[in-house]
């Protein structure tokens, strides 16, 4: 294979090496015959090539360039440099067998001018490429150089082979004679003369590569010289650098004195006072001072040193710029260049950095001299501070002595003088006397003064006082007025509410009223009585600790008793101990004035002896009970409207005592006759009781007068007596309507019970307790009716005694009950008390159903409405018809056989008529 030129810019000094030994060792007789045969076919003779050949090579080599390449006579060359000996080479022995068949044929197409002008340009680009080979940046390998020089020593060999051909043409023309030869001659010729032509372009071309070739040369020396510059310069920064370590050292050195001049003043500062040291240190001061300045000097010097050496490089680089004109070697250089630049600027840059560093200890120390330096000031105003301390001192004990001095000297003066007069006076006493008056002048108006004085802060003080008092009067009279005013206020709003609850309050009772109107409920009123004057202790005297407390208008409070709890009761009204009789009237008002309209009322006061039953049913003198009050309600209310009803009252009063009836309207011993309840047909009735017509509060006061006056007859104990029986006052109306002549009947019966104690309280026994057990059994048959009554029990018994007999038609079916339970606030009647309180609950539990007027037709003459007869004494509704009822009975016992009947006519009526009608409405106050 012939040696590959497809690339010829890679070039390879060893691959080439290679390709020219291979080309030697092949290069034998046979290609020199070769070439000889072609130079032959060319005209060009062996010999005469070869003789030129060394010629021109001698010819080439220039007078101060060494050929790295020699020819021997061997044919073989030797190293100038004297390496291993290369083989001698031609430029045919660069190309093979083949190459030179080729180049026979590129000559036969294209000419030998234009082959050799292809030869030539191609020559001329490997030329460029070898220059941009990266291999020149290197000096030693501008071996190539010499090679291309080589090649150009070939080319001008075959020129000058050319130009022999060409005399031999010339030479033989004249001796031609035919014609054939003539025109090949003068093609030869032509040939020639193209071939001078290019010859002549050829070599100026060669001299422009020789040229070249001396530029590169003459650059690479520049480029030495400039890296030898360079060395200088390093050289210079070495210096440099030598000079910042010097003045580094110098600095630390300072650094150092700083170091030893700061011990140095805090040492003088401690020894404040000693003069040299600060002259010392002052001195050292100043020679930092100096010491600061050479160094600065030194820096600055070194920093224009270093500006200089950076001046005179770029000035180099600068030339080195300017200088590099042309290829890839001067842009190697100048890489170079830029390197060394690089390496410059970063030493500068360094040496800039420490220049920096010791600016910045410069600052530092001028810092720490500054520091001294205020220390030492600080010390010296200390020093002038001690100083003048020292001074003052000394000063003042100096004006302290002399101070003493000068008194002491006074005090002999004075003791002198006083010597002098004293002995004067002594012998003096008129002096003596005038001294005296003058003391006593003198002490005289001192007291005045005094006076005066005190005379002026009294008046000061009373005016003061006068408006203080004033003032007090003022806030006083404020404080008055607000108080008032906030009084109003108070009691205004505790008005508003007060009249507010009220309001609220009537109406839930009317609310309530209601409900027990339609329910039928007994109604229970508890009445608490205030102490007896001989209950009046230590213990019952505190109202908190009362056993028995009103806690509200419908409950009270019973202390803990007998092993049991405190307990609070409901009722439908408390009465507190306060509350008067009118107060209590109130709440019966409405039920007592319904009688007006028919109805059967029972209005009964329980309670144990002497909790205020008979206080609260009859009432003490000017001061009425229930009793009058409700005959008074009914006198008015009648008399209201007599336009629309005539309207008749009749009263009886009986006794129930041991299961006895007791007329108290019939005078004299009553035992041989002895009166019982029977069932009429208008209700329940005592026959034989005595009823007598009431027309007016007189009649009635005059009648309860007698019965009461009848009682006291026959009871030998009268306090124990009225303990132990029931009063019953009873109150007959008829009211007839002027209208349609109906009538409704009414029954009141107003009861004073007999004390209900618990018979073991009273300690009763024997006989005693017998009569007791009689007595009382009354109140047991009252509490058996209401607990049957509350049970609901298909049986009622009231049958077990006359009491419960007489109020069968007021205890149950269609009639209104109330009971008062009675109570006492004493501590020792307590457990009583609860017993009281424990029966009245239980009987307002008990409902009696709704109840119904008693209403008689005057055609049919009977009851319409309610089942009740409205007499005591009165029959059955035919013995009603046959005996019409006594509406004003003259005296003596009332008897069905008598003839006394509360109705005298059967009526009809509508109980819509009357001012207060049954219904709920009338049952609010
Ligand atoms: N509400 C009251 N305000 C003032 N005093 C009262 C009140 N209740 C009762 N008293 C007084 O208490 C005493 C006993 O009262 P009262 O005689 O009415 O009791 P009593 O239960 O009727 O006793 P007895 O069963 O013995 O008849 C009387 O002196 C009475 O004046």
């Amino acid at each position: 294979m012939p040696p590959q030129f497809k690339k010829p810019l890679e070039y390879d000094p060893a691959l080439a090496q290679q390709t020219l030994q291979k080309s030697y060792v092949h290069s034998g007789a046979a290609q020199e015959a070769k070439k000889r045969t072609f130079l032959a076919e060319l005209g060009l003779a062996d010999e005469e090539y070869e003789l030129e050949d060394d010629e021109e090579e001698e010819e080439l080599l220039e007078d101060d360039e060494e050929p790295l390449l020699v020819a021997s006579s061997s044919r073989g060359h030797t190293q100038a440099n004297g390496r291993a000996p290369l083989p001698s080479y031609g430029y045919r022995d660069l190309f093979g067998k083949e190459m030179e068949a080729r180049r026979r044929q590129m000559i036969d197409v294209k000419g030998y001018d234009q082959y050799l002008n292809d030869l030539f340009n191609r020559s001329n680009e490997q030329l460029q490429a070898l220059r941009a080979e990266p291999g020149l940046q290197y000096p030693g390998n501008v071996e190539v150089i010499p090679e291309l020089q080589h090649e150009l020593r070939a080319l001008h060999e075959e020129l000058k082979e050319l130009r022999s051909q060409q005399q031999d043409a010339s030479a033989r023309s004249p001796d031609s004679d035919s014609d054939e030869e003539r025109a090949s001659n003068s093609e030869l010729v032509k040939q020639v003369t193209t071939l001078q032509r290019q010859l002549a372009v050829r070599d100026a071309k060669l001299k422009e590569l020789e040229e070249e070739a001396s530029r590169l040369k003459a650059r690479l020396s520049h480029s030495d010289e400039l890296s030898s510059s360079s060395a200088a310069s390093n050289a210079e920064v070495q210096a440099l650098q030598k000079q910042l370590s010097e003045m580094r050292a110098t600095l630390q050195a300072k650094d150092r004195e700083a170091a030893v001049l700061r011990t140095k003043g805090s040492i003088g500062a401690s020894a404040a006072g000693s003069a040299e040291e600060l002259a010392l240190v002052m001195k050292q001061r100043d020679e930092a001072m100096l010491a600061r300045e050479t160094l600065q000097q030194q820096l600055s010097q070194a920093r224009s040193e270093v500006a200089a050496s950076e001046a005179s490089f770029r000035a180099q680089q600068a030339a080195l710029a300017s200088s590099a004109d042309s290829g890839e070697a001067i842009a190697a250089l100048q890489d170079q260049i830029r390197e060394l630049s690089e390496q410059h600027s970063r030493r500068v840059a360094e040496l800039e950095a420490e220049l920096r560093q010791k600016q910045v200890q410069i600052q530092q120390l001028q810092t720490t001299k500054s520091d001294a330096l205020a220390a030492m000031k600080e010390m010296k105003g200390k020093m002038a501070t001690v100083k003048s301390d020292a001074a003052a001192q000394y000063k003042n004990q100096l004006q302290m002595v002399q101070a003493k001095l000068d008194e002491l000297h006074m005090l002999r003066e004075g003791v002198l003088e006083e010597l002098v007069t004293f002995q004067a006076e002594i012998l003096s006493d008129k002096v003596i006397t005038q001294m005296t008056r003058m003391a006593r002048d003198k002490e005289i108006s001192r007291v005045r003064s005094a006076q005066s004085d005190l005379r002026a802060k009294l008046n000061d003080m009373e005016s003061k006082l006068k408006d203080a008092r004033e003032e007090a009067e003022t806030v006083r009279q404020e404080a008055a007025q607000a108080a008032k005013i906030r009084e109003l206020e108070a009691a205004g709003q505790i008005a508003h509410f007060r009249e507010k609850w009220r309001v609220e309050f009537d109406k839930r009772r009317k609310l309530h009223n209601m409900v027990l109107e339609l329910k039928g409920n007994i109604r229970v009123l508890c009445r608490v009585r205030p102490l007896l004057e001989k209950e009046r202790t230590v213990a019952n005297g505190d109202a908190s600790s009362m056993p028995v407390r009103v806690m509200g208008e419908e409950a009270l409070r019973v202390a803990a008793v007998d092993n049991k709890p405190e307990k609070d009761f409901d009722f439908d009204r408390v009465l507190a101990p306060d509350e008067g009789q009118d107060k209590l009237y109130d709440e019966v008002a409405a039920l007592v004035t319904s009688v007006l309209d028919g109805f059967n009322v029972a209005i009964m006061a329980y309670g144990q002896t002497g909790s205020g039953k008979t206080f609260t049913m009859e009432g003490p003198e000017g001061n009425p009970g229930v009793n009058l009050r409700a005959l008074a309600d009914l006198f008015k209310l009648a008399e209201d409207r007599t336009g629309a009803f005539t309207t008749t009252f009749s009263a009886s009063v009986l006794e129930i005592y041991n299961e006895q009836i007791y007329d108290l309207l019939v005078s004299g011993a009553q035992d041989g006759d002895k009166l019982d309840v029977k069932q009429g047909p208008d209700g329940m009735y005592v026959a034989g009781l005595k009823v007598e017509e009431v027309r007016d509060m007189a009649d009635v006061t005059a009648l309860i007068g007698r019965g009461k006056s009848n009682r006291s007859t026959y009871a030998t104990n009268m306090n124990e007596h009225s303990s132990r029986s029931h009063l019953v006052l009873s109150v007959y109306v008829n009211s007839t309507s002027k209208l349609n002549g109906t009538t409704l009947r009414g029954k009141l019966h107003l009861i004073d019970l007999a004390g209900s104690e618990r018979l073991s309280r009273t300690g009763a026994q024997g006989d005693r307790l017998k009569e007791a057990q009689a007595i009382n059994k009354s109140l047991s048959a009252l509490g058996d009716v209401i607990q049957a009554l509350q049970q609901r029990n298909a049986h009622i018994p009231y049958r077990n005694s006359k009491l419960t007999r007489l109020l069968e038609d007021s205890l149950g079916g269609n009639s209104k009950c109330v009971m008062i339970v009675n109570v006492s606030p004493a501590a020792e009647n307590v457990s009583e008390t609860k017993c009281s309180l424990e029966f009245a609950s239980r009987a307002r539990k008990v409902e009696l159903g709704r109840a119904r007027a008693n209403v008689v037709s005057q055609s049919e003459g009977g009851v319409l409405n309610g089942g009740s007869g409205a007499g005591v004494g009165g029959s059955t509704s035919s013995s009603v018809a046959a005996s019409p009822a006594p509406t004003r009975p003259a005296s003596g016992r009332a008897t069905p056989e008598s003839g006394i009947s509360r109705t005298a006519s059967r009526e009809t009526f509508t109980s819509s008529m009357g001012r207060r009608t049954p219904g709920p409405s009338s049952l609010g106050r």
